[in-house]
């Protein structure tokens, strides 16, 4: 029997820029499968595992996390998901040059990748949203400091690859700073044949 291979989406943005958040929506949608790597990372770090004290210090610093740790998680969480019986949304992956990498070695034949969605917002938005999420998010790495640091791993390690993706036609870019409802609405339209 021919192996079958899950589609794939990668969703992109800068911290707040709202990619938990249109993901979210589509999956309501069109049933599609949604896997974030902070959360699958967070997930991690509190069952306790022998990874978790590193992935803490890197989530603080908002640097990222090495490929092996994150490309795994990933795996595991679409196998469990029926792997090619469901489409995945995966939201901010790959995030660095390092992830890129890890990605293609272990999983680049194995996937139907389909597009990059890029949610391009500029840093004052992102930074009020990430502000007002932290009253509620009791995330270590929603507080100022963090934050700073996240845009800069954002500008120096992630943009290059949607940069990469770009140059080959494969991303699609949307104004991420209009309200919900309409970024969503922008977003549609690019999954309905998904
Ligand atoms: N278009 C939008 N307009 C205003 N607030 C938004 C919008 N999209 C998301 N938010 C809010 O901004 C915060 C960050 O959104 P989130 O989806 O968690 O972003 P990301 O996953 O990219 O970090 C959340 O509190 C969310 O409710
Ligand atoms: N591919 C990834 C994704 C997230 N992370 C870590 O998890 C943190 C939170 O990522 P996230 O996608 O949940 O949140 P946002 O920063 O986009 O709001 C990042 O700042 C990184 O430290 C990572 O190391 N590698």
């Amino acid at each position: 029997m021919a192996e079958e291979k899950p589609a794939v989406a990668f969703i992109l943005g800068g911290p707040g820029s709202g990619k938990g958040t249109q993901c979210q929506k589509l999956v309501n949608q069109y049933g599609l499968v949604h896997l974030s790597a902070g959360d699958l990372l967070r997930e991690e770090r509190a069952s306790g595992s022998k990874d978790a004290e590193l992935i803490e210090s890197i989530i603080r610093e908002g640097k990222i996390v090495p490929s092996e740790i994150t490309v795994k998680l990933l795996k595991n969480a679409m196998e469990k998901n029926g792997w090619a019986k469901s489409k995945f949304l995966i939201d901010g992956f790959p995030r660095s040059q390092d992830n890129l990498d890890g990605w293609n070695q272990m999983m680049g034949h194995l996937i139907n990748f389909k597009f990059v969605l890029f949610l391009d917002c500029s840093e004052d938005i992102m930074t009020q949203r990430i502000m007002k999420r932290a009253e509620s998010s009791g995330r270590s790495d929603d507080n100022i400091e963090s934050l700073k640091k996240r845009f800069r791993t954002y500008i120096e390690s992630t943009k290059p690859i949607i940069d990469f993706y770009a140059k080959q036609n494969k991303v699609i870019t949307v104004n991420a700073e209009k309200s919900i409802d309409e970024v969503f609405e922008k977003i549609r339209p690019h999954f309905t044949d998904f």
